[in-house]
């Protein structure tokens, strides 16, 4: 119920932008999303990470993944164990984690098939579809999780839907060449319907710039319309110019939600 309540209040309170007396349920919402985000990150590297096991890690990238580098890096520092442990980043973020953990920084050129990745994800629909790259990091998230032989994903309850579209109401994210923005943002909407918006900067002027030197349009697709996701990420990759979708389609092995009240819910897929 109270979940719920807050569900439909996140989607309420970003469609419209004025209404601010929601902020007693953003002020209790903050406090336990930090603490589902450490449950679920937590979570996933004891299960993932094992000792004499584990060799190569991807490292994803956003607020989540925060408390997974954290708990790498107590189980390396403190508890003697993961000496040899590389990590493999999907973002400049996730390298300055890396780093600042003093964990061994890898790269694909010389690790190119991980153990496992481990990421956060914006909205993982019920079929296990993750909307990936709120954060902007989508396409080397995606080249990594692709080189993993598990894709796992860590997020808080507020990400957890039947439908896209239900909890992420910013859309899906999709990195485009700079000088094709215009046309591909007019062949998704007339493909697809919805709207797509060069994502802008909050403290530079323009657009944001990937750590790939490319832009993100963001696509509000059409919330009450069924969407094929796979169909759709294959139809607008094919546009040229663009380098990838925040669509991650089929990839997703288990994901771990930390929940409101403190227990970590883990979806699987068996495929
Ligand atoms: O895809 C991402 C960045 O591009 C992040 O993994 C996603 O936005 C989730 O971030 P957070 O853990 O902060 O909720």
């Amino acid at each position: 119920m109270l979940l719920s309540l807050v569900r439909r209040s996140r989607c309420l309170i970003s469609s419209i932008g004025t209404f601010s007396t929601s902020s007693t349920v953003k002020m209790s919402e903050t406090i336990s999303l930090d603490q589902a985000k450490k449950l679920a990150a937590r979570a996933a590297v004891e299960e993932w990470i094992i000792e004499g096991e584990t060799k190569i890690v991807g490292i994803g990238s956003g607020s989540t993944i925060v408390y997974a580098v954290e708990r790498l890096a107590e189980r390396v520092w403190k508890d003697g164990e993961l000496s040899d442990l590389i990590c493999v980043p999907t973002s400049f973020q996730a390298r300055s984690l890396i780093l600042d953990h003093n964990l061994n920084l890898g790269d694909l050129d010389r690790y190119p098939i991980l153990d496992v990745a481990i990421d956060g994800a914006d909205e993982v629909d019920s079929r296990m579809v993750c909307i990936k790259g709120g954060g902007g990091c989508l396409m080397q998230e995606k080249i990594v999780a692709a080189c993993a032989k598990r894709f796992v994903v860590v997020a808080d309850y507020t990400k957890k839907s039947l439908r896209l579209g239900e909890q992420w109401c910013k859309g899906v994210p999709i990195e485009v060449a700079p000088i094709a923005h215009v046309p591909i943002k007019l062949k998704i909407e007339a493909m697809f319907g919805g709207e797509a918006h060069l994502r802008m900067a909050k403290a530079k002027a323009g657009p944001i710039v990937t750590d790939n030197g490319n832009f993100l349009l963001d696509w509000k697709f059409v919330a009450k319309r069924e969407y094929d996701w796979d169909e759709v990420n294959h139809a607008i990759k094919m546009i040229p110019g663009v380098m990838e979708t925040g669509l991650f389609v089929g990839m997703a092995h288990k994901c771990y939600f930390g929940m409101a009240d403190g227990n970590v819910k883990a979806q699987v897929n068996s495929k």
